[in-house]
């Protein structure tokens, strides 16, 4: 059997979708101010694009999660295509658990037992929007219903007459027509505005009888500012402007939904239609979360609320039965977090920039994850591609080191070593012990037994005892301060050019478990590479002390010659133990 294969030429297989052509279109210069009427169609359009459609216990579950969040406008279904769709809206009216803000909507195709079945689906209902729809673009009307434009115009101007003359019967229900010329966006517009006219007057549209015009790209087959051509086209050629609220129902073929939607905004759409995370038929409908957090952060409240996105997150995964992709905008498991190096430092750094009261601004981030109900617990996460920024930024936010900038670069190499052998994210108990290996627990050529400290001549005394390559030595040394007394002591102890170059002490934890952790930078003659040590002990002094035996601990791993050329030598410099 031959295998398909892309084709060299695709013009030869593929045709690029008309353009609109609106030379004086004003949306390019418009900015969104408000948020839009929001439908949510996740129990329709969402539902129908499933391998199970959602159970009557899973649909109730959604269904109260969407009136949590804030939708005022529902699908609930199609209740004349399936029983459990019946049963729910019955369920929903009958137990009077659809709010007085909330409006609920159905939706039947243009067949009069359909209709029939879905307004009686309705009864007893406050409120209720009935959606009809039928495909109008020439591919349908030739391939799929075999209907010139004449007899496309009639099964319209019947079926929402047949509507009216249901509804009316039942006054004590406000009934509201939703219209969708299905397939809008592949349609002639001169088409699609005449099947809209004809549902509009079949309805006898007016002040009391608004008519939902909802027009989707049933298929996205276009650029999204092709889309907006459309809809502004449409907004300004629709007769009885002020009684329809235009409504846009974008689908996500071409990844460019979200985009679709907000450029009809532009363009004159007064509501949305689509489904969180972008549920629905193929490659989904539009994404409700990621368009009413993109207006968020443009400092327009949507009207919707996402202030505990994961649990929204986990109900809608439960229900659908589909999992959220961790890259998903807002949503994503992941999206909160940076493993790259250049983007922990920024972000480390726009948070201790960020002031409580002033415009958020942190690099990187677009949203306060908090907003959403989201911690920095995973903001940053350290492997192979991350630096010195992120790590520290760990380090001391959850255990409370501040390392000094030299020695964040310098264990950061220590750090990257590990997880380029390890090819996989290194946690913050893996860094923790990693410092304490690497700084606290280093082993080496000197070994700390204990120290005294004792007046010298106005200066600070101390003597150290030591084991040196397995000897015990006690080497005394004086300065301002038992830090450089320790130094002195080392130096002259060992004929080593030993230098102090910083010091840094500081408490870690607190109360009766506070211990003090030195950090000190050491330099001794020529010697390159690791300059840093750290000591941990409850007495301040004896950390200090420690620090500096790490340190050079560590700079005679990197250079063992420089002390036992010496300690031969030195033998009569040390006091025996
Ligand atoms: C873009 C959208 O999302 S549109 C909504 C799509 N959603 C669904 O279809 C989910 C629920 N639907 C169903 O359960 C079924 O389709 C039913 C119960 C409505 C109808 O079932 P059936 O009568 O078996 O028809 P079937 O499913 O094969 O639908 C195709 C028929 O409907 C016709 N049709 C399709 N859309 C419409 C419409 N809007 N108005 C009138 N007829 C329509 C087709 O022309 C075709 O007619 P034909 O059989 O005479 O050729
Ligand atoms: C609005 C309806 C008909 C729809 O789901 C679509 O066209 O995608
Ligand atoms: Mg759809």
């Amino acid at each position: 059997m031959a295998t398909m294969t892309m084709i060299s030429n695709p013009a030869t297989k593929y045709r690029p979708a008309p353009i609109a052509g609106l030379p004086d279109r004003q949306w390019p210069n418009r900015r969104l101010q408000q948020a839009p009427i929001w439908l949510s169609t996740d129990l329709r359009d969402g539902n129908q694009a499933l391998f199970e459609p959602m159970n009557l216990a899973r649909k109730q579950r959604l269904y109260q999660q969407l009136v949590q969040i804030g939708f005022k406008e529902i699908e609930l279904g199609f209740p004349a295509a399936s029983q459990i769709d019946y049963d729910f809206v019955r369920g929903l009216i009958a137990t009077h658990q659809i709010p007085t803000d909330v409006t609920p909507m159905v939706m039947t195709q243009m067949r009069e037992d359909l209709i029939a079945r879905t307004v009686e689906s309705l009864v007893g209902a406050k409120r209720a929007i009935v959606h009809l729809y039928n495909a109008t673009a020439p591919l349908w009307r030739e391939v799929v219903f075999g209907m010139s434009v004449e007899q496309v115009m009639q099964l319209i101007e019947h079926h929402v007459r047949y509507l009216r003359r249901l509804t009316d019967a039942h006054p004590e229900t406000e009934w509201i027509l939703q219209y969708s010329p299905e397939t809008f966006s592949a349609t002639e517009l001169g088409v699609a505005l005449r099947a809209c006219h004809t549902a509009m007057h079949a309805w006898g549209i007016s002040e009391k009888r608004k008519v939902i015009i909802n027009l989707p790209t049933t298929v996205e087959a276009s650029m999204p500012n092709v889309f907006a051509d459309q809809i502004e086209w449409m907004s300004s050629h629709l007769t009885h402007r002020q009684h329809v609220i235009l409504s846009v129902h974008p689908h996500n073929d071409r990844g460019t939904s979200v985009a679709a939607a907000e450029l009809a905004m532009l363009a004159g759409a007064q509501r949305v239609e689509g489904c969180l995370f972008g549920n629905g038929e193929r490659c989904g409908n539009v994404d409700i979360v990621t368009l009413a957090l993109n207006m968020y952060t443009q400092g327009v409240h949507p009207g919707l609320d996402f202030s505990d996105i994961n649990a929204v997150a986990r109900v809608a995964e439960e229900c659908t039965q589909l999992p959220i992709h961790p890259r998903h905008p807002y949503a994503g498991d992941l999206v909160y977090t940076a493993f790259s190096g250049s983007h922990q430092d920024a972000i480390k750094k726009g948070f201790a920039a960020q002031r409580p009261d002033a415009p958020w601004a942190v690099p990187y981030l677009p949203i306060d994850p908090a907003d959403l109900g989201r911690s920095y617990d995973s903001v940053i996460r350290v492997n192979s591609q991350s630096g010195k920024g992120g790590i520290a930024f760990l380090m001391e936010r959850d255990k409370g080191l501040v390392m000094p900038r030299r020695m964040q670069v310098e264990f950061s190499a220590v750090v990257q070593r590990l997880s380029d052998a390890s090819e996989a994210e290194v946690t913050v108990d893996q860094l923790w012990q990693l410092f304490d290996h690497t700084y606290l627990g280093v082993t080496g050529l000197l070994q700390y037994h204990g120290h005294q400290l004792f007046d010298s001549e106005g200066e600070q005394g101390v003597t150290l005892d030591l084991s040196v390559q397995g000897q015990r030595r006690q080497i005394q040394g004086s300065g301002n301060g038992p830090i450089a007394a320790t130094v002195t002591a080392l130096a002259e102890g060992f004929g080593l050019a030993l230098r102090l170059d910083s010091f840094e002490e500081r408490a870690l934890g607190s109360g009766a478990d506070a211990t003090a952790l030195a950090l000190v930078e050491l330099a001794c003659g020529g010697v390159t590479g690791a300059r840093f040590g750290a000591g941990r002990h409850v007495n301040t002094v004896t950390a200090s002390v420690l620090a500096v035996l790490s340190g050079l601990n560590r700079l005679l791993q990197a250079q063992p010659e420089l002390l036992s050329d010496r300690v031969a030598e030195s033998g009569h410099a040390a006091v025996p133990a």
